[in-house]
């Protein structure tokens, strides 16, 4: 037995010797340049990933690098603005198996992890009638009293010159307009604490897809194995938080809302009573975070960076001030539409901090078969590679954005040339492209630009501390204290900034 297991053990030093000299040497992707652990296993990036850093070392690694680093034994990250065009808007790239690591059971897919072509088309259109900007347009009233209870709070924390963290009270707001957009459901997270759990869910939930994602290997351990990243518990709560939302829709008029779950059933006609809730569920679970965190992060970036440059604070206020008559003037239409500095300081906001931060792994579909090579910036990418562009990494590439880490709107209006501004809207990243680019982007624009030119429209603001900026003196972008930190769980997570509100005495009282 001894000897049996010596043997073993030797044969099986031997083989991951080989391996490891195989990726080292003979491997297709050898030739990219990389950190050496990362050209040997993906256990680095998942170790970035646990750490929740893995954006801010994969941008050390491009500057140290260059374009293409090599980052996992069959891995390549990009960072131009023509690998994004290439990659996210060919009809031979899919999403890479990584997404499993979304998935609830093998069998079950959501708009976000399917990767077959015919079901995600099925799946988009159903969602695209929810999200769509004509969907929007029924939609903006039950958004509006959303957001008035936003301003009810600033305004109740003014009274007392309280600060506001900026962070968790957006998230909220954004969970409980995706709690209506999805199941006509008031989860009352701005109004009570009983649901605030959920935020904590949501974070867990993707920082544990992003380790999967960086790390297959783990997807394939037992949950329980690293459960310590989403506690069973907290599973099943959300679980039973969500069957019941499901039930209190099911048992209201299909059509008397115009939700997620309505469409879902209009589309399925008789059929419907059959639908098994768990795919509600995984189609629910994306939706939540998808809608809700995403947008949390622009809105809290906007006031981050606002609150610290107060030119670009003046010059919104004055473009919002000056476009509307009445606080309740501000909603969906052409005047929104015209105010462009609003719409540069969201995409400012988006560039600096993309709310989804990282990569967004591909590879070539199944039966390509690779005879006509697929050519991303000049290099030809081997069968079985997953690839991607690193947003974080592409929104700060100073040849597409010069000065990256200043916060300057102006750089949307005012482009030196057409070519720089072409360059700078093809290396805009936040909302991806191409088929899989996001679907409720409408819906991302409307609820930001309502949220700022309202609260702007009601108050002046200001800092209160460095809450959410970099401390000085740690290394890198940490230190960097007028930069907007996040941590990477595949949605970016955050706290900050904190914020004084002063209302504003001509037009207060339209709220009261
Ligand atoms: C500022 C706001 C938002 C940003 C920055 C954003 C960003 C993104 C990104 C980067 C993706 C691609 C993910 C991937 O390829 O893996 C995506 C997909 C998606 N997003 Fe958004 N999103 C935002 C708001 C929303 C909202 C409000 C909704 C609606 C509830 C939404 C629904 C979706 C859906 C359904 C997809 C999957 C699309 C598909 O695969 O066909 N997003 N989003």
């Amino acid at each position: 037995m001894e000897q049996f297991i010596l043997t073993a053990t030797l044969a099986f030093t031997v083989y991951i010797l080989c391996l490891l000299g195989y990726r080292l040497t003979l491997h297709p992707l050898a030739k990219f340049p990389g950190p050496l652990i990362a050209k040997l296993t993906d256990g680095f990036g998942g170790v970035y990933a646990l750490r929740k850093d893995i954006h801010l070392k994969i941008y050390e690694d491009h500057m140290t690098y260059g374009h293409v680093v090599r980052y996992g034994p069959d891995r390549l990250i990009f960072n131009t603005e023509s690998a994004f065009q290439t990659i996210y808007n060919s009809d031979r790239v899919t999403k890479s198996h990584v997404y499993r690591a979304a998935q609830q059971h093998a069998d079950q897919f959501n708009i976000f992890n399917v990767r077959d072509r015919g079901m995600h088309r099925a799946k988009r259109r159903l969602i695209g009638q929810v999200v769509s900007e004509k969907s929007m347009r029924s939609f903006e009233p039950v958004m509006l009293q959303q957001i008035d209870v936003l301003l009810q709070k600033l305004m109740k924390a003014s009274a007392s010159s309280a600060p506001v963290n900026i962070t968790p009270t957006v998230r909220q707001l954004g969970i409980d307009i995706v709690g209506h957009l999805g199941f006509g459901y008031n989860l009352k997270m701005q109004t009570e604490e009983t649901n605030h759990w959920l935020m904590n869910a949501f974070y867990l939930g993707d920082w544990r897809i992003n380790v999967c994602m960086q790390w297959p290997l783990l997807t394939w351990i037992r949950p329980e194995v690293i459960s310590g990243l989403m506690p069973n518990s907290i599973r099943a709560r959300l679980f039973d938080l969500l069957d019941t939302m499901i039930k209190a829709r099911l048992s209201q008029k299909i059509d008397s809302k115009h939700d997620l779950l309505g469409v879902i059933a209009g589309s399925m006609g008789n059929e419907f009573k059959s639908l098994r809730q768990q795919e509600l569920w995984t189609e629910a679970l994306f939706f939540f975070p998808a809608g809700g965190e995403t947008t949390a992060t622009a809105i809290s970036a906007a006031f981050f960076y606002l609150s610290r440059n107060r030119e670009c604070y003046k010059k919104l206020a004055d473009e919002i001030r000056s476009s509307f008559l009445s606080g309740s003037e501000i909603r969906q239409g052409p005047q929104l539409a015209s105010c462009r500095y609003l719409r540069a300081v969201i995409d400012e906001s988006l560039r600096m901090c993309p709310s989804v931060p990282g990569v967004l792994w591909r590879e070539l579909v199944t039966g390509d078969d690779g005879t006509e090579p697929f050519i991303v910036d000049g290099h030809v990418i081997p069968k079985g590679t997953q690839f991607g562009v690193h947003i974080f990494s592409l929104h700060h590439n100073e040849e597409i954005f010069p000065r990256p880490f200043e916060f300057r709107p102006e750089r949307w209006l005012e482009a030196k040339d057409e070519e720089a501004r072409k360059a700078m809207d093809r290396g805009f990243a936040a909302f991806s492209t191409g088929s899989r680019g996001c679907a409720g982007k409408p819906m991302g624009y409307l609820e930001c630009s309502l949220v700022l030119a309202k609260t702007l429209w009601y108050f002046d603001f200001e800092k209160v501390s460095d809450l959410g900026g970099g401390v000085l003196g740690l290394p890198g972008i940490r230190g960097r204290i007028n930069h907007f930190q996040v941590d990477d769980t595949f949605a970016a997570t955050h706290n900050g900034p904190s914020i004084k509100f002063v209302p504003r005495p001509d037009v207060s009282h339209e709220l009261s």
